[in-house]
């Protein structure tokens, strides 16, 4: 699965042992992990206690961060990328999941992506947010208002599962991932003629 969360060091350590014992439960539960391949904050420690587990590690890190974020070099395997788009994209395809620990501008702008996607069904993997601290409440109130205003479905916003500790977040994520192997077996439904389209319940906006 894999793990965003802060490369900052300014952190409160409350969340640097929050990303270990995420990284903890990876490993002693069998998963593995997909990271963003640095060594630094939040980001090191989950890599550090996967590994410490027994669990293997998989980075994907841009070149020009290399030295910012301090590539991490005890990866099991660490691709290094032209460019953030990139290394986006190894991340996602190699994920079965994607766990959410807080963290700033990047951390947003990957859950946004994941929860969004999923919202437009391009993808059925679980999303998970797990924020012991209530850092991410503000987000989470801001898209309930947009909810309220209609800018947002319900169905959309809840396609995140909000979690208050790893233990919940690795409970949510195994949930998620056998819910969707159940879906996978089921046949497919999702044949659309022209007719079926023609008659179906509207679609959705892009909200
Ligand atoms: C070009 C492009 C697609 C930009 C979108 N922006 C981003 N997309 C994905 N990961 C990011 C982006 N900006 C920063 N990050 C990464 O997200 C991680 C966490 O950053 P942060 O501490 O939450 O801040 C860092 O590894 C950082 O390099």
């Amino acid at each position: 699965m894999a793990v965003y969360c802060s490369a900052s060091e300014r952190i409160d350590p409350v969340h640097v042992q929050l990303a270990a014992d995420v990284g903890a439960l990876i490993a002693a539960r069998g998963h593995s992990l997909v990271s963003g391949g640095g060594s630094v904050s939040m980001m090191g420690a989950v890599a550090k206690a996967v590994r410490e587990g027994g669990g293997r590690t998989y980075g994907v890190i841009p070149r020009a961060l290399l030295e910012k974020e301090v590539g991490d070099r005890y990866a099991d395997e660490l691709v290094v990328t032209d460019g953030m788009r990139e290394r986006k994209g190894l991340m996602d395809d190699a994920a079965d999941a994607f766990v959410v620990l807080p963290g700033g501008l990047g951390t947003l702008e990957e859950l946004i992506e994941v929860w969004s996607s999923k919202a437009l069904a391009m993808h059925a993997k679980p999303v998970v947010a797990c924020d012991p601290t209530g850092v991410l409440d503000p987000l989470r109130q801001a898209v309930d208002t947009l909810v309220t205003s209609g800018f947002v479905q319900r169905a959309a916003a809840d396609e995140v599962i909000w979690t208050r500790s790893a233990a919940e977040a690795l409970d949510a994520v195994e949930a998620g991932l056998a819910a969707a192997a159940g879906a996978a077996a089921q046949p497919s439904e999702a044949v659309h003629t022209q007719e079926g389209l023609e008659s179906g319940a509207p679609r959705d906006g892009d909200g």
